[in-house]
């Protein structure tokens, strides 16, 4: 049935039976602000409530979530097994397991909804399909769906995207930052630009309490090797980054695994007070306690890949004994569940007391047990379902309009670059001024300089020498620093762009741009320090040539590390790379071989090393200056390294470093836009 505009749709009754009055409990609950979410404390200040002569007005939409009625339909989903090789992966030549891998099913046919008001808990054995299926209704399915996922009628689309929280099964957060500068940028990135600055530092200052974080709020997230916030704290914090957008859609993947009971169900008591505020929430879980049972709205067991049960949790038990499954001793119903969905089913042998229990464990009993279920699901449950999702919709047409309305980013360009770049200097400040870095860096500048001690041009056979040792320092050093920078970050670019957070440009250029004045510190200092000690052409404007070169080089070296980051996205395979190429460059680079054969003489026309040495020695050195030679005095020029790179041309140089550094940054921001999530 089509709805006219400003129509309420009619609510229909859904599988379970049950009157799909989200309605009025959502709408009650969007008036005012929800000043706590923690279960005691749930309250609504009416002082905030907007009021008119008839009562309360609803908030602006910006101000509420957008119900979403979420249905899937005849799901079903696979992944090709062919291992994803390259050419220079030797062992997979003439491998024909690389041709002939079959694809994978893991869901087959998944039928089922929810409403904004409930949340969904999806239970199944470990490998049956929960976080498979989470992340295709999350639009984050890599492999080859078939079927129908549709957000109030409509397939998933950008706007979707910024209304879909959605808590990943590993915390990906950065480590360096704390609980509140986590979720201050957070709030800064994703809240709407009707926000002032002010109001969204507030609401992740709600959340933080909210989430009963405060204690921890000045402690850093911590990493493997890194001690922070706790595991339960850091799911909270993962939570509280989706609370903050108050999603329409939250999804969650184990959001309680590894925590005690007490906090687990804390973080379902949150979830659930989110669900009646009028979100639809979906959980995936692995064994919930009996209470955190008791809180789910709808239950969704799934046996590898295979639906048992869809349907109202408080009928679920009811509807295993009508199939002839009903635990003979007093249990947990989700773990009653989660054995049946293995297979198992455990009596009381009443021979042996009590304690005594036998299950049929046995392979093929098990297969006969998830077989019946199977079939019983298909006969009994599945046209059911099928029907009421036919049937099932539960939103007005007003709702249904603002579902299909064009979405905008949620800051400006400019502000998404200028809390990425504040962020990244954030999170890297210990990694560029690291102490280790500073003393391998000084290290290497002072014997540098104690080596050269104030070396004269006459010697231009040992400052050439130094000179391309400095290109080539600062051509290796930038390169391998840059490779990590986007593979090290992949997990948390594809999480955020997957909910939308902000454009790839603002964050491409925060990454490169807002790194650079403390990636330029280092080689400044170092190079000032060789320069003056070594004795080189002792004038300001040798010293300023001299070091915008190795700048410049750094700059180009960088773009290269992250242009193989970037398209390789694995640190192992860009190095061994990036090393190969690195020493192509400074064989060719003219300081090492001045006769090489014209095939391969064309090398050193694309080695910055060579174009950085030639721009060194023209900074020191003028096309009619002398050295001391064996015949008295020789020009500069004929000294066989610098008649090998030349000191003329100097344009051509700059230009094709200049192509370098745009276009290696270029490449890379194309191989990160065609990244795969
Ligand atoms: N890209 C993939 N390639 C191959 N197999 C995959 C892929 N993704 C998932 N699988 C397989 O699909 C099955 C379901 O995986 P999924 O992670 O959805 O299970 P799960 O129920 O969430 O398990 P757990 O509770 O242990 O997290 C598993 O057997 C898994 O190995």
């Amino acid at each position: 049935m089509v709805a006219q505009e400003g129509e309420q749709v009619p609510v229909s009754r859904d599988a379970g039976g049950e009157e799909a009055d989200y309605h009025e409990s959502a709408r009650e609950k969007n008036f005012g602000s929800i000043k706590n979410f923690s279960k005691e404390n749930w309250t609504v200040d009416m002082e905030t409530i907007p009021m008119d002569e008839n009562g309360p007005v609803r908030k602006a939409q910006s101000e509420r979530p957008l119900p979403i009625n979420l249905k899937f339909e005849e799901v079903s989903y696979s992944v090709s097994l062919k291992p994803q090789t390259t050419w220079w992966d030797y062992k997979s030549w003439g491998s024909k397991m690389a041709h002939n891998a079959p694809d994978k099913v893991i869901l087959h046919n998944i039928v089922g909804g929810v409403k904004p008001g409930e949340m969904l808990a999806m239970m199944g054995p470990s490998g049956s399909g929960k976080t498979t299926l989470l992340n295709i209704l999350g639009g984050r399915g890599q492999g080859n769906l078939s079927g129908n996922i549709l957000y109030n009628d409509m397939p998933y689309d950008k706007g979707m995207k910024r209304r879909t929280g959605f808590v990943t099964q590993d915390d990906v957060l950065y480590a360096h930052l704390t609980v509140k500068e986590t979720l201050v940028y957070a709030a800064l990135l994703r809240l709407p630009r009707e926000f002032t600055k002010q109001e969204k530092i507030q609401r992740a200052e709600d959340v933080i309490t909210e989430l009963g974080l405060e204690k921890c709020k000045n402690t850093i997230i911590g990493g493997p090797f890194l001690r922070g916030v706790s595991g339960g704290e850091k799911k909270r914090v993962s939570i509280g980054h989706e609370m903050l957008i108050d999603p329409s859609l939250l999804l969650l993947d184990e959001p309680t695994s590894g925590l005690d009971s007490t906090i687990a169900l804390k973080i379902i008591q949150t979830l659930q007070d989110l669900a009646k505020g009028g979100r639809t929430v979906i959980t995936t879980i692995h064994q919930p306690s009996s209470i955190i049972f008791h809180m789910f709205d709808k239950l969704l067991l799934l046996s590898d890949g295979h639906i048992l049960y869809y349907g109202h949790r408080s009928e679920a038990m009811s509807y295993f004994a009508s199939v002839g499954f009903s635990p003979s001793y007093a249990t947990n119903p989700a773990d009653y569940l989660l054995d049946l969905a293995n297979g198992i089913q455990h009596h009381i042998d009443p021979a042996g007391g009590e304690q005594s229990f036998s299950s049929h464990r046995k392979a093929n009993k098990s297969e006969d047990i998830l077989k019946t279920l199977r079939e019983a699901y298909v006969s009994k449950q599945l046209s059911q379902t099928r029907a009421s999702m036919a049937r099932s919709t539960s939103i007005t047409a007003e709702e249904r309009r603002a579902s299909r309305e064009k979405v905008k980013w949620p800051s400006t360009w400019w502000e998404q670059f200028s809390v990425l770049t504040v962020r990244g200097m954030k999170e890297r400040r210990h990694e560029v001024f690291a102490g280790l870095r500073i003393i391998q860096v000084f290290a290497i500048s002072l014997v540098c300089g104690l080596l050269w001690w104030q070396s004269s041009a006459d010697n231009i056979g040992d400052q050439a020498g130094l000179l391309f040792f400095v290109s080539t320092f600062w051509g290796f050093f930038p390169i391998f620093s840059s490779i990590f920078t986007f593979p090290t970050e992949r997990q948390m670019l594809a999480k955020e762009r997957a909910s939308g957070m902000y454009r790839l440009t603002a964050y491409f250029f925060a990454r490169t741009v807002g790194d650079l004045p403390l990636e330029l510190v280092l080689p400044t200092l170092s190079i000032t320090m060789i320069y003056w000690m070594s004795g080189l052409k002792a004038t300001a404007g040798a010293f300023f040539c001299t070091l915008a070169t190795v700048l410049f080089n750094v700059l180009v070296s960088q773009g290269m590390g992250l242009l193989l980051g970037a398209a390789m996205m694995d640190v192992k395979k860009a190095t061994t790379l990036a090393s190969v190429i690195m020493m192509t460059f400074q064989l060719a680079g003219g300081y090492f071989v001045t006769n090489t054969p014209a095939f391969i003489g064309w090398v050193k026309y694309i080695s910055f090393t060579y174009y950085g040495f030639k721009l060194q020695l023209a900074s020191q050195y003028s096309k009619d200056q002398t050295y001391a030679c064996a015949t008295g005095r020789c020009r500069i020029v004929d000294y066989p390294t610098v008649q090998q790179v030349g000191l003329d041309r100097m344009g051509i140089a700059v230009m094709a470093m200049m192509i370098m550094l745009f276009g290696f940054r270029f490449l890379a921001y194309m191989a990160l836009r065609n990244m795969k999530k």
